[in-house]
């Protein structure tokens, strides 16, 4: 199944965004304006693009599995979601990066990733006093080897 995803471009100079069928349905997302960073430092770094999504979906973030060895930064929210309704003019996708090295990034590297997603289905809390089931326990409870 094909879907569009309408998309701004906020700089001329960004490679525009291309899905390759084969190696991985994940597409790589570029960063849009010259980063220079201190150890330390926290900032959102703007991908440049603006979207609006196919109805009933939302789009996950997650940093590429190189970035932290070619950039030293960590994506703080671990995962970002875009909802459906982040999809005005100015809505434009960033990164929250913490670099943990002095570091430069510049125009057109990719440092993220992202996938469309349908929304889980509308759910309703019914709150009560015993859930009726064997604990299962976690954190390592099966053991650690
Ligand atoms: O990594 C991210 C995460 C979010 N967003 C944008 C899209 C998303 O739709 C919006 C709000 O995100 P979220 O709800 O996760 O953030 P919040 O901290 O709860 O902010 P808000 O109060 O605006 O909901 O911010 C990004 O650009 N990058």
């Amino acid at each position: 199944m094909e879907e569009k995803i309408k998309i701004k471009y906020h700089v001329k100079e960004l490679e525009k965004l291309c899905y390759i069928d084969g190696k991985s349905d994940w597409i790589d997302l570029r960063v849009a304006e010259e980063v220079k960073m201190k150890a330390g430092e926290f900032r959102l770094i703007s991908m440049g693009i603006s979207v609006e999504l196919p109805k009933g979906y939302e789009m996950w973030v997650l940093p590429r599995s190189s970035a932290f060895k070619n950039f030293g930064i960590l994506q703080t929210n671990a995962m970002g979601v875009i909802d459906e309704s982040f999809c005005g003019d100015d809505d434009i996708i960033h990164m929250p990066i913490l670099a943990m090295r002095d570091t430069e990034i510049h125009v057109n590297d990719r440092i993220g990733q992202f996938r469309i997603m349908p929304h889980q289905p509308e759910v309703h809390f019914v709150e009560v006093e015993h859930l009726n089931n064997m604990n299962r326990g976690g954190f390592g409870t099966t053991g650690k080897a």
